[in-house]
């Protein structure tokens, strides 16, 4: 290799073009390893020239001698390392293939249990040496719609539109949810170790082996027997409940869009099997699980442009250090809570990439099966006027909490439910006269 060139893969750099071109080109491999058309925003043109910049910056910094081994060493790392989409989206590829079999089972309603997602071949039939009593799983199922309906009254409403067997297994999953956050945001987080989530991760495993620590697990255990819902996403969600416990900052998009995932995404994850995939959707098993791992980052990145005044006074900040730096903000700025034009510029960039999760979300929800649609277009809509109400508020979220009001709340409902009459079958037509 000469002095002044840095081979990588096939590629040789040889000057500034060729390692611009080169960063480009990353970027486009990235984008096409995947079978359908991945549009976040870190491969958003901005964020193209951002990481270009980067690259840019790093020729300059030294001489292009000694930059040839800094670029060689940072280029291996960019192509071994791959990003946290494509790792997430190697966890939505799995899911997709388990509920897939089990179309290609032709049995949505049989109850099986998933052992193994890492091999396939490890979907066992039920496993009927396990077995609770049916007055104890009602009595916990009944436990867990009272939670729901306590701490998330508009999603319980919307829960009531299901069939009773997936409207118990929503309540079922959203109360491990709640007890599994919990643990970092309730009142005994201070005490809570990596040790308590290993044990909790333990209890998990339980769960899935039909030994139920109580009979909140219980509901949750039968769930899991019932619909294919692999353990993974409730593993990958006590991951993001370690990253709670030692990260209050984030460098990059890249980094808080894995903390989304883990505590967010993996809701939609979860909830696809129990909401069922309409029969006649032709969209592909992935493209659906795409759309409910897209509404679980849509609403987490909403949340965090929501709170980012309380956050920060429990000394957290989830907005990504690189992009603040971008707009010349640092987390004094945060901490002092200024509304500046700064700071408008800033949100409004955030805000339209939140809309764009929003918008791949709402690709998938047509698919869903039609009892589950109106809940998750409720749930949709008005998660996504918490952004407009941000933007009414003049971007100040230090200060004011951005929230939906009564009554767009009450006119939601019907808006939500109109959408959800859409038929899979229309959406083509519909798309066509600009419907979409
Ligand atoms: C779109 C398709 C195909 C399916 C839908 C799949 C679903 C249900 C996705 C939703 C995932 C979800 C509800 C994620 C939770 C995200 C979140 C930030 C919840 C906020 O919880 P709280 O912290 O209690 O919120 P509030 O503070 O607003 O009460």
């Amino acid at each position: 290799m000469a002095s002044s060139s840095v081979a990588v893969g096939t590629f040789e750099l040889r000057d500034m073009d060729d390692v611009l071109q080169w960063g480009h080109s990353v970027v486009r491999i990235g984008s096409s390893l995947r079978p359908f058309k991945p549009k976040f925003m870190c491969y958003s043109p901005k964020k193209v020239s951002a990481r270009t910049a980067h690259l840019r910056t790093l020729a300059m910094q030294s001489s292009f001698r000694c930059q040839a081994a800094t670029l060689e060493g940072g280029l291996r790392t960019v192509h071994q390392n791959r990003t946290s989409e494509e790792r997430v989206y190697e966890v939505v590829l799995k899911q997709a293939a388990l509920m897939a079999q089990r179309v290609a089972q032709g049995s949505t309603s049989t109850p099986f249990l998933v052992q193994d997602a890492e091999n396939l071949d490890g979907v066992l039939p039920v496993d009927l040496s396990i077995s609770f009593s049916p007055q104890l799983l009602k009595e916990a199922y009944a436990r867990c719609g009272e939670v729901c309906a306590e701490y998330a009254k508009t999603f319980y409403l919307g829960t009531k539109l299901m069939t009773p067997e997936r409207q118990q297994a929503i309540w079922a999953i959203y109360v491990w949810c709640r007890r599994t956050d919990e643990l970092v945001d309730g009142p005994n987080a201070s005490h809570i170790t990596p040790a308590a989530l290993d044990r909790w991760e333990q209890r998990l495993e339980d769960i899935y082996d039909g030994r139920p620590y109580d009979m909140l697990d219980a509901a949750l255990a039968d769930t899991v027997r019932k619909f294919p819902i692999d353990i993974q996403p409730f593993r990958d969600m006590i991951e993001g409940m370690r990253m709670d416990l030692f990260k209050s900052r984030y460098e990059t998009f890249d980094e808080l869009y894995l903390y989304c995932y883990y505590v967010a995404g993996t809701v939609g994850l979860m909830s696809v099997p129990v909401m069922g995939i309409a029969p006649d959707s032709k969209a592909t098993t992935e493209s659906i699980y795409n759309a409910a791992l897209a509404l679980g980052i849509a609403n987490q990145l909403t949340n965090i442009l929501r709170d980012v005044g309380e956050d920060a006074r429990r000394g957290r900040i989830y907005l990504p250090r690189d992009e603040l730096a971008q707009f010349g903000l640092c987390e004094d700025d945060i901490f002092a809570g200024a509304v500046t034009e700064k700071w408008r510029a800033f949100m409004k960039d955030q805000i339209t990439r939140a809309r764009m999760f929003f918008d791949e979300a709402e690709k998938g929800v047509v698919d869903l099966d039609k009892d589950s649609r109106w809940p998750v277009w409720a749930s949709l809509i008005l998660y996504r006027q918490i952004l407009d109400s941000i933007e009414e508020n003049d971007y100040d979220n230090f200060t004011k909490r951005a929230y939906v009001g009564k009554w767009k709340k009450f006119l939601s409902l019907p808006a939500a439910y109109g959408r959800a009459l859409l038929h899979p079958s229309w959406t083509p037509i519909l798309a066509g006269k600009g419907f979409s």
